[in-house]
């Protein structure tokens, strides 16, 4: 009899869910699923009942996600850090390379041409119409550092541009792996001021929304490519179809068409493929199952969006209890409480928190009573109780 129900709101690569055991089964009915796996579908207005535990986001961005939402109702919500990172570094190189040489509109010609006589001929003489620039020593300015911004940064660095990198919270662990030869700076700005080129890799947050704009714009170089591929809301779509009529953008690379770029002119847009390799999906599955499981299993939470990353070790016997609750005041006091007024051991307690949420578990050695959670779950600032026992 399987213990756990999982629901896949996108399709998720096999290798992945193939790591789930004998103990799991798939569910078409999210309403009675333990977990949700997704890549890019939309859950912002959907209905997310009791039983779910935890949301796995087979990608890095989670704006598809309400993470508050989510926390409020003790959900965990997972990502995959890095896990498609090199899938979309190398589509980001090949964008460099579109705007840059036009390829695309080569092709295109080509096509046009493709039932004359003698082709090679005129290829000859028209391909003067399509020739372009190189990138090598060109400027490069990268905004957010982390796991495609700095692969990004690197790779480009590698083909001879002069990279900038900025990235005012960029974490130890993605600053040891920048190359010493990125130009790092504190302001934008300079990135505005000095790049031919200029790469987002940043979240979709409210303090990143459409900072592509008129007066960022305004501060670029004239002709400035730039390369969109973290979320189509991080440009004003208005502010760049002014800026690539006038020529103060040559080109705009887009991952993210919407109904107002695809039509633009002067904009080379790309189906969302930046992820969607072979190996990125992999990676991104492998990851995201092996996090749904460590934490209905084992309580274990790595690489959370929403609640604090926990690790609590295997579970390993006994009876484990997991609370998500508010991060507020006299919790663990009233948690320990419910325990010893009931003559119970605590074995083993962690307790973590992030921001308004925090995360606890205890081992204790016997079995408890059901009536037991229930008293747990009854204290103001309690969002979730989950006991997990053999
Ligand atoms: N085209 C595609 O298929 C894909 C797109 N993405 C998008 O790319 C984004 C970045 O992905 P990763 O590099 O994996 O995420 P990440 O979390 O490793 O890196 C994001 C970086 O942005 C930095 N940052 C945040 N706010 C900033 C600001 N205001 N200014 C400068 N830096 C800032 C953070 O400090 C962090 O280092 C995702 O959030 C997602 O939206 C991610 C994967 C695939
Ligand atoms: O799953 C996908 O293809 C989307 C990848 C993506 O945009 C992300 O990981 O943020």
């Amino acid at each position: 009899m399987p213990k756990f129900k999982y629901h896949c709101l996108n399709p998720i690569a096999g290798v992945g869910l193939k790591l789930f055991s004998e103990n799991y089964e798939t569910t078409e009915d999210i309403k009675e699923s333990d977990a949700v796996l997704v890549r890019s579908a939309s859950m912002l207005e959907m209905e997310l009942t009791d039983n779910i535990a935890a949301i796995a986001r087979a990608g890095a961005g989670v704006n598809n996600i309400p993470l508050d939402r989510c926390a409020g109702d003790g959900i965990v919500v997972f990502n995959t850090p890095g896990a498609n990172a090199n899938g979309v570094k190398e589509l980001v190189i090949a964008g460099l390379m579109l705007a840059s040489r036009n390829i695309v509109g080569g092709i295109n010609w080509v096509q046009t041409i493709k039932e004359e006589k003698d082709i090679a001929k005129l290829v000859e003489k028209g391909k003067a119409k399509f020739a372009g620039k190189e990138i090598q020593g060109k400027k490069l300015g990268v905004i957010g550092l982390g796991a495609i911004g700095v692969l990004v940064a690197n790779a480009a660095n590698r083909l001879g541009m002069e990279v900038y990198g900025c990235d005012p919270y960029i974490s130890v662990e993605h600053a040891w792996n920048l190359s010493r030869d990125i130009i790092s700076v504190k302001s934008k700005d300079d990135i505005y001021r000095e790049c031919d080129y200029i790469s987002l890799h940043v979240p979709l947050l409210d303090d990143t929304k459409k900072m592509i704009n008129k007066e960022t714009l305004s501060k670029c170089k004239d002709g400035v490519v730039i390369l969109n591929f973290a979320r189509d809301l991080l440009v004003n779509d208005e502010d760049m179809e002014e800026a690539l009529k006038s020529g103060k953008v040559g080109a705009y690379v887009t991952d993210f068409p919407n109904d107002k770029t695809a039509a633009m002119e002067g904009v080379i847009a790309i189906p969302h493929l930046g992820a969607s390799t072979e190996e990125s999906e992999d990676n991104c599955a492998v990851m995201a199952v092996k996090q749904i499981k460590d934490y209905l299993e084992h309580g274990i939470i790595k690489n959370s969006v929403n609640y604090p990353d926990c690790d609590a070790g295997t579970f390993t016997g006994g009876t484990r209890v997991t609370i998500n609750h508010k991060n507020i005041p006299n919790m663990l006091t009233q948690f320990t409480g419910v325990f010893s007024s009931e003559n119970i051991n605590i074995s083993n307690l962690i307790n973590k928190s992030k921001g308004d949420y925090a995360y606890t578990v205890i081992d204790i050695e016997g079995s408890i009573a059901s009536g037991t959670s229930a008293k747990l779950e009854t204290i103001d600032g309690v969002l979730k109780v989950r006991t997990i026992s053999e």
